[in-house]
């Protein structure tokens, strides 16, 4: 039975548009709650509040079937309260606001890195444990709200006859058209000359995840959430099921946009000391100067490490299938970048 009507939580980010898109390919009746508008389409209605406040999140929820939060500050924001005051406590909203305009169904978009410590993942499951250290506060915050969301699924119903069942998605290395993240750190590295380097010995194997593909693996998790089912209160890993080498990745991309292919191999434990000093640096230069250093110990990981996961549980438990596959998904993105940036 498909859902009617639904809310998305971060409707004005690159996820969130997305998803409104194919919520409405879908014959949904969609409401986008988000701080800002950036944005319109007279077919969606547009609330403009912050998640962390109940008065200006319910009126977005009522008459609601399922809500999809996909809000978040960006991961780079290095804004510590922000990142706990919405991912954590705002999530507690969120959930507490489902609750009360009675809406049976909330989908969080987690991520996988939520089990992610800056070590070798290959075909990682979901039964790995929460990373006990994670790589950076965004993603200390992304367990937290994770753990909030599944923790609220309540299949029985309360005093008040309400039940509320939840679901969490863990996507990875999201892109795709509009993507304010990957890309553009991408052409900003390269313009600068930092394209060049590879970390490592280039064969670590990731999982780059095309945006339709983590927004259909949204939607057939909302379509699963029923009483009963075993998709309740559980979390999912949606990739584009084709773990590719990192660096074969940032090649294809990198060419394809008309800059040189990174060639200069970099052993990965020199460069990860390197970060770390340069990191530690800049939190003593910090009430003289602000230095945002391209690579630090977070990306360098990233890129020199396997991290990529299994999407088998999607699978089997609601029939994920990625919709387009990663060959397309990247000549398209580079399309429509390319589209977007003509001089
Ligand atoms: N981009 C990636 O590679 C990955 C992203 N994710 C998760 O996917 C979700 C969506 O990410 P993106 O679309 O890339 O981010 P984005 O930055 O493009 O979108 C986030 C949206 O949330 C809104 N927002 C932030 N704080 C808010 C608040 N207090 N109240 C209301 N709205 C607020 C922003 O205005 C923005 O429109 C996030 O939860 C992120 O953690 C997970 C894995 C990978
Ligand atoms: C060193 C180098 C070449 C870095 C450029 C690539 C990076 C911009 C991306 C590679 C993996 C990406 C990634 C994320 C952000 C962008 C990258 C670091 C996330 C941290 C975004 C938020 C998440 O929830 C997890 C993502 C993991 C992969």
């Amino acid at each position: 039975m498909a859902l009617q009507k639904c809310t998305v939580i971060g409707g004005c980010g690159f996820l969130g548009r997305h998803l409104v898109t194919m919520l409405l390919e879908r014959g949904y009746q969609v409401n986008v709650f988000d701080i800002r508008q950036s944005w319109d389409n007279p077919k969606v209605r547009f609330f403009t509040g912050n998640l962390c406040k109940i008065e200006d999140l319910v009126p977005a929820l009522e008459g609601v079937d399922v809500a999809f939060h996909c809000a978040s500050p960006p991961y780079t924001s290095g804004d510590k309260k922000l990142f706990y005051n919405v991912n954590y406590l705002g999530t507690k909203n969120v959930i507490e606001c489902c609750k009360k305009a009675r809406v049976q169904r909330l989908v969080l978009t987690s991520s996988a890195s939520v089990v992610y410590e800056g070590r070798d993942i290959l075909n990682g499951t979901e039964e790995l444990p929460y990373a006990s250290k994670p790589i950076d506060y965004y993603t200390e915050t992304k367990i937290l709200q994770e753990k909030e969301v599944r923790k609220a699924c309540q299949e029985k119903p309360d005093s008040d006859g309400n039940i509320l069942l939840t679901v969490a998605i863990r996507p990875h290395g999201i892109f795709g058209p509009g993507d304010p993240h990957m890309l553009p750190t991408l052409v900003e590295m390269a313009k600068q000359g930092k394209s060049k380097f590879i970390i490592g010995n280039g064969k670590n194997l990731v999982d780059f995840t095309h945006v339709s593909n983590v927004v259909h693996g949204h939607i057939l998790a909302a379509e699963a959430l029923k009483v009963g089912s075993r998709v309740c209160g559980k979390a999912y890993h949606i990739t584009n099921d084709e773990p590719i080498y990192f660096w074969t990745f940032m090649t294809k991309m990198l060419t394809g946009l008309d800059y040189p292919a990174p060639h200069i191999k970099i052993p990965y434990l020199l460069l990860y000391v390197i970060a770390m000093l340069l990191q530690f640096l800049c939190i003593i230069l910090k009430p003289l100067i602000v230095i945002k250093p391209t690579f630090t110990p977070m990306r360098v990981a990233l890129a020199g490490t396997h991290h990529c996961y299994s999407c088998k549980k999607a699978k089997k438990e609601f029939n994920f299938k990625p919709v387009i596959p990663l060959e397309e998904a990247i000549d398209a993105t580079i399309k429509d970048y390319k589209s977007k940036h003509a001089q």
